[in-house]
């Protein structure tokens, strides 16, 4: 595990991370920068479990590319989740918050996330857990917003103007970072790499 002191604020980032692109990063800049936060880790999952990974790279490949990718001071990117033993955000969090009591942990997670979040095991009990901060996402931002969680944890959305208070805030808590919209998507890169030269499927690398 990263290090960490105590009444640090650190933002929790998973991911597939199949691979690792430019809008991660740009992504965790916006939360660390809009919420205050000290550091983000980016928690590179075993295997997301509502996706199909027959087919996605062991984690130690996804972990190496992306802290090539992440190449900040203040992003940590780690694969603990294996060693815990569990691929459900759930119990990450929960493990985390009796393991460092006096850390402020916020989870991040891109618009498409929130839009299913109401498909993850123990999804209210996450909330009820630690702060989130969802980031806009290009094509997701009316699904995630008018999905079932969104819809369900309506009164604890704080307004983006306070996302600097949200890792102090007792959870339930979220709020919606405008201002990314990033198009890059690890299944764009893929598709990429697969398609035959001269054709372009998309993905690409996000340059901010
Ligand atoms: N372009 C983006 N804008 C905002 N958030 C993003 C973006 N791409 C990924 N994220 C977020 O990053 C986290 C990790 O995502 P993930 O590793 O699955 O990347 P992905 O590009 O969504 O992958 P895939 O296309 O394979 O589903 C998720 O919370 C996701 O919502
Ligand atoms: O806990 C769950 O039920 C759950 C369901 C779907 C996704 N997640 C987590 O959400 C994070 C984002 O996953 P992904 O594949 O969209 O990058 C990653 O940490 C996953 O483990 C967690």
């Amino acid at each position: 595990m990263p290090w960490v002191t105590d009444g640090l604020r650190v933002g929790l980032f998973g991911g597939s991370f199949n691979p690792a692109h430019g809008a991660h990063r740009a992504a965790s800049l916006i939360a660390m920068r809009r919420l205050g936060l000290d550091r983000v880790w980016w928690l590179v999952t075993p295997g997301n479990p509502l996706k199909d990974n027959r087919a996605l790279p062991p984690l130690e490949e996804r972990i190496a590319i992306a802290r090539r990718v992440a190449r900040h001071p203040r992003i940590d990117v780690t694969g603990f989740e294996a060693a815990l033993g569990t691929r459900y955000s759930y119990e990450t969090v929960a493990w985390l918050r009796r393991r460092l009591p006096t850390v402020r942990f916020v989870w991040i997670m891109g618009a498409d996330n929130l839009a299913h979040f109401d498909r993850w095991q123990r999804w209210r009990a996450i909330a009820d857990l630690v702060p989130l901060a969802v980031v806009d996402r290009m094509g997701n931002s009316l699904a995630a917003t008018a999905s079932p969680a969104a819809q369900a944890l309506a009164r604890y959305r704080i307004d983006e103007s306070d996302a600097r208070v949200l890792a102090d805030l007792a959870p339930p808590a979220w709020v919606f970072l405008h201002g990314l919209k990033s198009p890059v998507s690890s299944t764009g890169i893929r598709a990429a790499r697969a398609a035959p030269a001269g054709t372009n499927p998309g993905g690409g690398q996000h340059t901010s």
